[in-house]
C-alpha cells in the first residue's frame, strides 16, 4: 500500500542557514504520528515542506503517492494561519471557502466539528479569542476528509478541560486510512494517542519509533524517550 509520507534525502536551507539536512522518513497509513522536537528544531518548516509552503528543498517529498505541489495539498489538510482571510469574515464564510476550494471538505463533518468544540459560527474572526482561533483551525483542518492531516502545535492555546476532550476523542475525526502527523509540546498530553514518534534534532530526523517498541525496548514512556534523547541519555547507536 502507498505510504502515507515519504521524505528521501531531505535538505532545505533559508537565508544561507541550514534548517533541515537529511531527513528521510516514511510513515505508513492510518497512523497517529507525534513530531517531537524542541523550540526552532524545525518541525513547522517540515510540515510546511509537506505541504509545498516552503518551497526550494532538495530531496524528494511524497504525500500519498503524489510528489508534486499541488497534488501534495490536494492530498494533506494542513491549516497554517487565517492570514488572508478579511478579519470581519464570518467563521461560515471562511467555511464555504473552504468548502469551494477543497473538493474533500465534508460540510456535516464541519458542522459536527463546530458543535463538539463549542464554536459559533456566527462570530467573525476578530471576535475571537486565541483559544477559539486555534478551535476552529483544528475544525477547518479535520473537516476535510484528508489522506494525511497535518496538525502544528494545535491545542496551545485551548484550556486544559478542552484540551483533554479534543485529544481524548480526535481519532474519531480522521477516517482509519488517514494518517495524522501531531507537534505538541505537551507531550504526556498527547502520548496515549500516539501509534509512533518522530523526533527532530541537530536539524534532522534522529528516531522514528512506535510507542510500542519505546515500551518494549527502553522501558520508559513516550516523553522520557523525547526527553532521554535531548539530555543525551539515549544514543544514536541505540536508536
Ligand atoms: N521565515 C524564516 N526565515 C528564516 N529562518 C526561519 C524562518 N522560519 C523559521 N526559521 C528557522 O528555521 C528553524 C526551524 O524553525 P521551525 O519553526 O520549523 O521550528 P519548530 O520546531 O516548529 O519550532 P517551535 O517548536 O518553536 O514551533 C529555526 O532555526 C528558525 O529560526
Amino acid at each position: 500500500m502507498t505510504n502515507a509520507i515519504e521524505i528521501t534525502d531531505l535538505t532545505y536551507r533559508k537565508n544561507y542557514k541550514t534548517i533541515l539536512a537529511d531527513v528521510n522518513l516514511t510513515i505508513a497509513t492510518g497512523r497517529v504520528v507525534g513530531l517531537l522536537g524542541e523550540n526552532g528544531a524545525g518541525k513547522t518548516t517540515l510540515m510546511r515542506l509537506l505541504a509545498d509552503l516552503a518551497k526550494g528543498n532538495h530531496g524528494n517529498i511524497a504525500v500519498a503517492g503524489a510528489t508534486r505541489g499541488p497534488q501534495r495539498r490536494a492530498n494533506l489538510s494542513f491549516t497554517e494561519h487565517l492570514q488572508g482571510f478579511r478579519p470581519g469574515m464570518k467563521l461560515r464564510e471562511v467555511a464555504d471557502f473552504y468548502a469551494a476550494v477543497y473538493p474533500d471538505f465534508a460540510a456535516q463533518k464541519y458542522l459536527d466539528l463546530i458543535t463538539f468544540l463549542q464554536l459559533d459560527d456566527d462570530l467573525a474572526l476578530n471576535q475571537l479569542s486565541r483559544g477559539m482561533r486555534e478551535k476552529f483551525i483544528i475544525a477547518l483542518t479535520l473537516a476535510r476528509q484528508a489522506r494525511v492531516y497535518l496538525l502544528d502545535e494545535p491545542f496551545a492555546g485551548i484550556d486544559s478541560m478542552s484540551r483533554k476532550r479534543i485529544i481524548g476523542s480526535i481519532i474519531r475525526w480522521k477516517q482509519p486510512e488517514a494518517t495524522m502527523l501531531i507537534s505538541d509540546h505537551y507531550v504526556t498530553e498527547i502520548a496515549p494517542l500516539l501509534d509512533e514518534v518522530v523526533v527532530v534534532k541537530d536539524q534532522t530526523v534522529v528516531a522514528h519509533k512506535s510507542s510500542e517498541a519505546i515500551r518494549q525496548d527502553f522501558g520508559i514512556g513516550v516523553e522520557a524517550f523525547y526527553e532521554g534523547i535531548y539530555e543525551g541519555e539515549i544514543h544514536d547507536d541505540e536508536l
